[in-house]
């Protein structure tokens, strides 16, 4: 029996579901699903399995992340192509993705108590864990047999150096409530370290590199010999650069000149999840979305180049907000940095976006092959940058799903449930 393991990465509007033979040591991707669009109905369906490809496929009647996964178990195991799965049952691991972890430092296997802490942590990830926990819910129901195991994307950053992760105020009740940096999009990181030190070919305990990772999301981390020394992420994703809906970092003062009913419940708040007016305003309804009326760094791009002053505003925002931690964080490496790595969808697209960035960066020893930058090839890591210059520049195509995979392989024997 081939041991199947589903990694599973719940967005606010999305459900992504990669299935991988781990049987030996690397596993292997069989197939690849994806819903969309659970906010904005109808669902859309992508799927990958070898050479069969359904794209932007409509879907009637797709309810929230819970009716998405039925779906996806219903498209998984009736498919003939796909051998290994014919049945719930055939899963031996579900890998979640969970982006507030709290203090866990390292993948844990849900029970009872890791679920009903899990669910405290909601209300700091407020377009994140109550959805990824309704996940779990639905695998615990429709796949009994299944280990559901939680992948942290704040275990990456639990190195944070003290000053790093400590905020200026009262440490009494910093340390009561948890009111500390914790940085997110580790699994990202994991990633890229594990993915560009192999590619140069260094151990990983001797590699340091300012990545950046833009998607929906966008943050960028810090790395010295393979551990977050820093991240712009913080008690929250809302912390940092801005994002599709977010607004990144602002005067923490802003938002009570924003609105007087900055403290007041916000009416997308749920039984599951209570949230304020300042937390909806600031991670729903700001950021890429309300500066230009797409959510598509891609779309935004392209019309800054045809001279859209909207989109040509938030493309320099973007880049002005990138350089303060690409700076920042060559000074905590002093100096001593082996590539600065892009990622995400914008990260690894966004070929004007790298341009921009590497230029203003250039006095620090960045140089940029235009070609290359034009033109990536399709492998995991790509250099981009100019044969001999002091400092590497690279893309790395990221992977939450590989990674929460290959760490699940590996500890498969403490992680799986007890018989
Ligand atoms: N050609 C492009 N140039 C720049 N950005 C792009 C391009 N194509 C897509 N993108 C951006 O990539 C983002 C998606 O990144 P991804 O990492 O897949 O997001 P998520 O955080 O949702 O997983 C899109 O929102 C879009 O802004
Ligand atoms: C942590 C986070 O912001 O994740 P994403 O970019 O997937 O929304
Ligand atoms: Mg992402």
């Amino acid at each position: 029996m081939p041991r199947i393991i589903l990694a599973i990465n719940a967005g606010s509007s999305s459900v992504k579901v990669s299935v991988y033979d781990a049987s030996t040591s690397e596993p292997k991707e069989l197939a690849g699903i994806q819903v969309s669009g659970l906010t904005a109905p109808p669902a859309t369906l992508k799927y990958d399995r070898g050479d069969e490809h359904i794209k932007s496929k409509e879907l009637q009647d797709i309810k929230g992340q819970e009716g998405a996964f039925d779906y996806i178990i219903k498209h998984l195991t009736e498919d003939s192509g796909l051998d290994a799965l014919n049945h719930p049952d055939d899963i031996e691991f579900a890998c979640h993705r969970i982006v507030h972890g709290g203090n866990y430092d390292k993948p844990v296997r849900i029970d009872r108590d890791t679920y009903h802490h899990l669910e405290k942590l909601s209300d700091l990830a407020p377009l994140h864990n109550a959805g990824a926990l309704t996940i779990v819910k639905a695998v615990h129901e429709k796949c009994p047999k299944a280990s559901n195991i939680a992948f942290f994307d704040s275990a990456f950053h639990s190195t944070l150096p003290l000053p790093a992760r400590t905020y200026a105020i009262d440490q009494t009740i910093a340390t009561r409530n948890g009111l500390r940096k914790y940085g997110f999009h580790g699994l990202s990181y994991a990633f890229i370290t594990r993915s560009v030190a192999s590619h140069l070919n260094k151990p990983v305990e001797k590699t340091n590199l300012i990545a950046l990772h833009l998607g929906s999301g966008a943050s960028a981390c810090c790395i010295q010999n393979g551990h977050s020394i820093d991240t712009s992420m913080g008690l929250t994703p809302l912390a940092g650069l801005p994002g599709a809906t977010r607004s990144g970092d602002v005067d923490p003062s802003l938002i009570f000149h924003f609105t007087h009913d900055a403290g007041k419940l916000s009416p997308s708040s749920t039984k599951d999840m209570s949230i304020t007016q300042a937390e909806d305003i600031l991670n729903k309804k700001s950021g890429w979305q309300v500066l230009t009326g797409t959510t598509d760094f891609g779309v935004i791009s392209s019309k800054a180049e045809q001279g859209d002053e909207k989109c040509k505003l938030a493309f320099d925002i973007l880049v002005d907000r990138l350089l303060g931690f690409v700076g920042s964080y060559y000074l905590k490496l002093g100096g001593e940095v082996d590539a600065l790595v892009f990622a995400g969808g914008i990260g690894e697209k966004g070929a004007s976006l790298r341009r921009a960035i590497v230029e203003k960066a250039r006095c620090l020893g960045f140089e940029l092959n235009d070609g290359k930058n034009e033109k990536p090839s399709d492998d995991v890591v790509v250099s981009i940058g100019k044969e001999g210059s002091k400092h590497g520049i690279l893309v790395c195509s990221t992977d939450e799903q590989v990674e929460m995979a290959t760490q699940c392989a590996r500890d498969a024997d403490k992680l799986k449930r007890p018989e």
